[in-house]
């Protein structure tokens, strides 16, 4: 199969919604973050006020130490170490409370929104999962969700402690010194003022940050999985290249990022600095004049501490909200990305048991972006006929197939299935569990499943008994075959199925059809070569599973062409020869060159068989 660019095709939907969108947003798909979340906010408040009113006992206890004329109150200090020494505690035991609620609000909300991402991923057309690389998908399910979880579990709520705090030590120093309070909001003013701007350049930054962190994953994982094929063709050089460049566009985001990072940090280093030295030239100043106790000047020192703290690390928790609210918009956007081969749902029709005919009417299919690949099929295909799809390579063969089982819809025309093809009913209007009960796409190649040969047995029917998987073994004529197997049903099949031969793959790819029990099998025939042993098995199996049911099958082979009880011939995307086998070879057209190339083929191949 010929594949278009990646700019053709459609990708997953980038949305440009503000920070306060994607919040909201993300706070609506996962509605399990809010609960209880009023309560946890009071105890973040709460565990605040009290690390805040310590200050102000600080400054009791001195100036009761100190004394008026050097009267030292031994009972008031006692008094007040206790009630710090309490508040202190008591504000750790809330500050942990409201920790574990916000970690299991947090966790049960973003686990939801995983589940959800997942199967949306499986809901995406296969046009979309071919074009959004396998590794961007995976991390927009994974790191990035991981993001937003860091972000509501530390971050998050550090922005309710924050103000909280900035709030509380703003109050306090204004009861104490509205003079001094002046001097040290002059001093946060010009960075407090340039933060929205910080802000938009982090998120760009972070932005590219989260898309490069995809892109690396998806060139790493492409290279674990293709391992076979870069070690055959020596492709080390360059698959490490593509591997290098991915984590170097990641570090020199990165970097950027980090950067302004820095930048942001290091002006809130100098704003804080500027502040404690005012505050303690100008503290002394009023101490000297009178107008403030000592007391008061230690604990503005102290407070000005809980002010310059939260607006310190302000600039951390604005990068780390600007990279989660990097990380939510490409999780909402993936959920966003319509599935556009729609499931109609409970509101769907069903399709009547029995062997399934089809009905094409004008239907025309073009990849996005692109020119018809098929164009304007019109054909009916009766029940319980074995077809075979045939042409040349790129012709529509597979399309058409896809079409027939709803892995994509058509750009115009209708796709119809039913026991009478003249009264069959819209697919696109058949419920999903409906339709892959009743129709089943059998790829090339099965994918396999590292676990044993049952487990994969039983995707094809999930409540299947081991004596149910040994009667389609049976049904199959693969008794032989299984025999020889180390562990029968308990095999391990190895990741891919990389433990059996191809043929071998072949034959539990046939069992899981079986049983799997469709009326309607399109089947995509095998093309790698095996052994004639298990050729011969897979021919037989094969043979078998086809028998009573309706069968269209893209053949790749001249016996099953020969053997098929009617063939399409399909040609740059139109039908342009339907008929029996032997009528297309007299008719002398695609077919016959066809047919003749194959015959070409196999005398050839036989004659190399040929003992010299
Ligand atoms: N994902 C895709 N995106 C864009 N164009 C595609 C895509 N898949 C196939 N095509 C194009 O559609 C046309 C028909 O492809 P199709 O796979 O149906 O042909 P085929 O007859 O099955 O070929 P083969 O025998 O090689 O599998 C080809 O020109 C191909 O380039």
């Amino acid at each position: 199969m010929t594949t278009a660019t990646d700019s053709d095709l459609p990708e997953v939907a980038q949305s440009r919604q503000s920070g306060t969108q994607i919040i909201r947003r993300g706070l609506a798909l996962s509605p399990a973050i809010k609960d209880g979340l009023a309560f946890t906010i009071v105890l973040a408040v709460l565990s605040t006020v009290g690390g805040s009113v310590v200050p102000v006992l600080i400054q009791r206890t001195v100036d009761a130490g100190l004394g008026d004329g050097g009267d030292t109150r031994l009972s008031d200090i006692g008094t007040f170490l206790a009630i710090a020494s309490a508040l202190i505690l008591l504000t750790a035991v809330v500050a942990y409370w409201m920790r574990i609620r916000l970690f299991k609000a947090s966790e049960t909300g973003l686990a939801q929104m995983r589940v959800d991402a997942f199967r949306h991923v499986h809901d995406l057309s296969m046009l979309t999962q071919n074009s959004e690389r396998r590794g961007v998908l995976v991390s927009r399910v994974t790191s990035d969700i991981d993001q937003v979880s860091q972000f509501l579990q530390f971050t998050g709520i550090q922005i309710v402690v924050s103000l909280g705090q900035i709030v509380v030590a703003t109050i306090i120093m204004a009861y104490y010194s509205w003079q001094l309070t002046i001097v040290v909001i002059v001093c946060f003013l010009p960075l407090a003022i340039s933060l929205k701007w910080f802000a938009q350049r982090l998120s760009d930054a972070y932005d590219i940050v989260r898309r490069t962190v995809g892109e690396m994953i998806a060139v790493i994982a492409e290279p674990v999985v293709g391992a076979s094929v870069v070690r055959a063709y020596a492709i080390e050089g360059r698959t490490q290249q593509r591997v290098d460049d991915g984590i170097k566009g990641n570090l020199d985001a990165n970097v950027s990022a980090q950067k302004l990072v820095a930048v942001t940090f290091a002006s809130s280093g100098v704003a804080g600095g500027l502040a404690n030295g005012a505050v303690l030239a100008f503290g002394v100043i009023l101490g000297v004049a009178g107008d403030l106790s000592m007391g008061t000047v230690i604990a503005f020192a102290f407070l000005v501490g809980l002010f310059v703290g939260p607006v310190q690390t302000a600039t951390q928790v604005l990068t780390d909200a600007q990279n989660a609210i990097a990380s939510w918009r490409r999780v909402i956007d993936l959920l966003d990305t319509p599935a556009d081969v729609v499931d109609p749902g409970a509101a769907g029709v069903l399709l009547p048991a029995g062997s399934l005919g089809a009905r094409f009417d004008a239907v025309t299919f073009a990849y996005p972006g692109g020119a018809p690949v098929l164009k304007e099929v019109d054909v009916v295909l009766a029940p319980r006929q074995r077809i075979a799809v045939v042409g040349e390579t790129g012709s529509g063969k597979t399309t058409f197939a896809k079409l027939l089982t709803r892995l994509m819809d058509p750009t115009s025309g209708t796709v119809r299935l039913g026991t009478d093809p003249h009264e069959a009913v819209d697919i696109s209007t058949v419920a999903f569990v409906d339709l892959r009960r009743h129709v089943l796409m059998v790829p090339q190649e099965g994918f396999l499943f590292d676990a044993t040969l049952r487990d994969n047995l039983l995707y094809g029917r999930h409540d299947a008994t081991d004596q149910r998987l040994l009667d389609v073994v049976a049904d199959l004529e693969l008794d032989d075959w299984f025999a020889s197997l180390p562990h029968g049903l308990d095999t391990q099949v190895g990741q891919r199925g990389e433990s059996l031969s191809a043929g071998e793959r072949q034959l539990v790819a046939l069992l899981r059809s079986a049983l799997a029990d469709p009326d309607l099998i399109v089947l995509d025939e095998a093309t790698s070569a095996v052994d004639p042993q298990t050729e011969l098995r897979a021919t037989r199996a094969l043979d078998k599973l086809l028998q009573g049911r309706s069968s269209v099958t893209i053949a790749h082979r001249l016996s099953t062409a020969e053997n098929a009880d009617r063939i399409l011939v399909f040609d740059a995307g139109r039908l342009v020869e339907d008929g029996s086998h032997a009528e297309l070879v007299d008719a002398g057209g695609v077919y016959g060159r066809l047919h003749g190339s194959w015959v070409a083929q196999a005398t050839l191949t036989s004659r190399a068989g040929e003992p010299a």
